[in-house]
């Protein structure tokens, strides 16, 4: 199975903005990579420069031992010549084919045994849903339909390489929920190498074995999904994920709020002056009475409470910090009320600390 190595990738389609700009990534053989961000960061750019869709402006590409994509040496190794199964966000399925046909297709190029084909169709149609509809054609499909007949075409073939994107965009939201479940359980069966593009943190959070986020074309961060979640590179990964997003508490300004974080990190031998930015996600804050025996070493931020929502299952407390509003996500809501002057208080390792330039510094507990 292949590992995929992206070496100093430059994409540009001709403007004065890179889409993707000097791009290192390096796919393990067996990874489920998911690649995130907003839209426009340059994730189908990169996956269809993987596939051979799109040429690369400058750097390599390598797929197992073969170099697919090097414009210096001159070196373009064609999309049908990449051994890749390809699902993409608009389907492109055979208009002229039935559904059968559709994920027969594929089977039949390999020139596999007519008998072993029908079984193999018929497997997939099963297994994804759309056994009834083996007789239509993609018109006479919803998107949803035809998103299963490209997700079946596709995983006939067994392929080793899938790069996918957005490949569940169509799909209603239990649908979305089995098929990611499928996707993942095919991973591991097949052990197959999955580059998957989306821009639902929650997908990419539950799917992958490694998350690849970008931005402006740039790479920000890779890991494993809990390593980005835990220990965000830069500020823009630590805001980008989590519902609702972390609290940041702004440094260079002259607020209240600014006071409590100046204390927290002083206790932490931090100069204030070269932290950005305090930030700390909801769920790690605890919503507690005031207590002046607290330890220092805790981010403490007093408040009062504004309002507290019910998010299903768990409780979402809105406050006033100084000038500013923090949320704080709690499973309890006791005895919680709007007006109450509380502290919310999160211990040191789950305070995030980052300088004048965005970038993570780690703080000693
Ligand atoms: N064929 C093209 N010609 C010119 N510019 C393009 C082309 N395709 C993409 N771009 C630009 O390249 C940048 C990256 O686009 P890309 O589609 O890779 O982003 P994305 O992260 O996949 O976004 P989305 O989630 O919206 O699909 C964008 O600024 C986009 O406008």
């Amino acid at each position: 199975m292949p590992t995929i190595t992206l070496d100093g990738i430059v994409k540009n389609y001709g403007g004065d903005q890179n889409a993707v700009e000097h791009l290192d990534l390096t796919i393990d053989d067996g990874d489920f990579m998911c690649l995130l961000g907003p839209s426009g960061c340059g994730k189908t750019t990169t996956v269809r420069m993987i596939a051979g869709l799109e040429n690369i402006t400058d750097g390599s590409i390598t797929i197992g031992d073969t170099v697919v994509d090097e414009p210096r040496a001159n070196r373009f190794v064609p999309p049908e010549k990449r051994d890749i199964g390809l699902v993409f966000q608009s389907y492109a399925l055979w208009p002229h084919l039935t559904v059968a046909d559709n994920v027969d297709y594929g089977l039949k190029l390999r020139k596999m045994p007519k008998a072993e084909r029908a079984e193999r169709v018929s497997q997939m149609t099963q297994k994804l849903g759309i056994a009834p509809y083996v007789d239509r054609y993609p018109a006479q499909l919803s998107g949803g339909q035809q998103q299963r007949v490209a997700l079946a075409r596709m995983l006939a073939v067994n392929p080793k390489l899938m790069l996918l994107d957005e490949p569940l965009s169509n799909l209603d939201s239990r649908l979305r929920l089995e098929m990611r479940a499928e996707l993942k359980r095919i991973h591991d069966e097949f052990k197959a190498t999955v580059v998957f593009v989306t821009h639902d943190q929650w997908e990419a959070m539950t799917l992958a074995t490694r998350v690849a986020v970008m931005n402006q074309g740039v790479l920000q961060q890779v890991g494993s999904p809990m390593d980005i979640y835990d220990r965000p590179r830069n500020r823009f990964v630590a805001n980008f994920l989590g519902v609702p997003p972390m609290n940041f508490i702004e440094m260079g300004e002259e607020t209240p709020q600014r006071v409590y974080a100046a204390r927290f990190l002083e206790a932490h031998g931090v100069p204030a002056s070269a932290a950005g930015s305090v930030g700390v996600r909801p769920e790690a804050l605890t919503v507690a009475q005031p207590d002046p025996s607290r330890p220092s070493g805790d981010l403490v931020l007093p408040g009062r409470i504004e309002s507290v929502m019910p998010t299903g299952g768990s409780w979402t407390v809105e406050a006033a910090v100084g000038g500013q509003r923090v949320y704080a996500t709690t499973l309890q809501r006791g005895s919680l009320q709007p007006g109450d002057e509380v502290e919310l208080v999160a211990p040191a390792a789950q305070a995030h600390v980052f300088d004048t330039d965005d970038e993570r510094v780690e703080v000693t507990a």
